[in-house]
């Protein structure tokens, strides 16, 4: 508990040396310029029209951001407000959540899983819980402040509908037809909330290292601080955060699927020195005895899969015991010219 940000980092002047990260992956102090271009998907307009932006977005980018995409402006303000409000309450209150047990289906923890062997801790404390269905988890959700369960309830249910959407546009796209993304697919949803504390030296330290999801897909909800940034064609790029809409990340495991047509994008997070941020992942992922592989569908001749099946418990091991959050974790299952 001791180790949460929130319990030290707004008493200290200079960053600890743990969380100085080597100089070939810290910010530095280089200009990042921002993304102009990131994909926009309405998903007001017709369907179709729809459909070719999801389809160019996620092969060039892996990313996009989408707009009138039916979750109430209200409930995002509140899954906010309440998110802020939980790492606002006096660390007595959160104590109970604190855990360093990866196993455990919520909890506070800070930096990763791996505190007390990774070589550098991020600048960020989190708090994550399974959410689907609710009502197998939602006792385990913290109980203060009052209103959480009842708006992050209202909050996963919204996302589940959305993620739903998004999925089946992306399908019809690849060419998997209508509801391929079932349960097993979809079966495990993760709300993540992360807290940034503002950072004596942004510099030198990460919020999240450049990483690549290993999810199937990932929404993202901002609050008005930057902090996200891309990795494309050998530059960093910022991404101008939009506290209206959400930004969507495909993860590695649904580039599998998709025998590569789709990319999972690299990614990583800075921290600022005056600013707090906070973030809030919703991820959609595959229950973990799901087989994940190249839809059969997709395969032929001239498409030969490029990746073997695995389970998807079996990569998330990997994914976690590389610890190079995600660059490698897909060599192992490419196949091999
Ligand atoms: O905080 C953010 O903006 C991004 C978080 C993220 O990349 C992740 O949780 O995988
Ligand atoms: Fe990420």
């Amino acid at each position: 508990m001791h180790k949460l940000l929130s319990n030290w980092s707004s008493n200290i002047k200079s960053l600890p040396e743990s969380y100085i990260f080597p100089a070939e992956s810290r910010p530095g102090d280089a200009i990042v310029p921002f993304f102009n271009t990131i994909p926009v998907i309405d998903l007001h307009t017709g369907r179709h029209h729809a459909v070719q932006q999801v389809l160019e977005a996620c092969r060039d980018f892996g990313f996009f951001q989408v707009i009138n995409h039916g979750v109430d402006e209200n409930l995002l303000i509140d899954t906010r407000m309440v998110v802020k409000e939980f790492f606002d309450m006096p660390n007595e209150e959160k104590a109970d959540l604190f855990s360093e047990d990866a196993n455990k289906k919520c909890r506070l923890c800070t930096s990763t899983y791996d505190y007390d062997i990774e070589k550098n801790h991020l600048w960020r404390d989190n708090l994550h819980h399974q959410c689907h269905p609710v009502d197998d988890f939602i006792h385990l959700w913290p109980q203060k402040p009052a209103r959480y369960r009842d708006v992050i309830m209202k909050y996963s249910l919204q996302m589940g509908n959305l993620s739903t959407r998004i999925l089946e546009l992306i399908g019809e796209w690849i060419g998997l037809g209508p509801g391929y993304f079932g349960d097993g697919l979809t079966g495990v949803q993760i709300f993540s909330a992360n807290h940034y504390p503002a950072c004596p030296n942004p510099n030198l330290a990460l919020g999240l290292p450049k990483h690549r999801d290993p999810t199937l897909i990932t929404f993202l909800l901002q609050d008005a601080i930057h902090g996200l940034q891309v990795y494309r064609n050998g530059e960093w790029f910022g991404i101008k955060p939009t506290p209206n809409d959400f930004l969507v990340i495909l993860g590695q495991q649904i580039q599998v699927i998709s025998n590569g047509k789709l990319t999972s994008p690299t990614h990583r997070v800075v921290t600022n020195s005056s600013n707090h941020r906070i973030s809030i992942v919703f991820s959609i992922n595959p229950k973990p005895d799901s087989i994940i592989e190249p839809a059969k569908i997709l395969i032929d001749n001239s498409n030969p899969p490029l990746y073997q099946s695995f389970q998807s418990k079996t990569f998330r091991k990997t994914y976690q015991e590389k610890g190079d959050y995600g660059e490698d974790s897909l060599d192992d299952y490419k196949v091999k010219a």
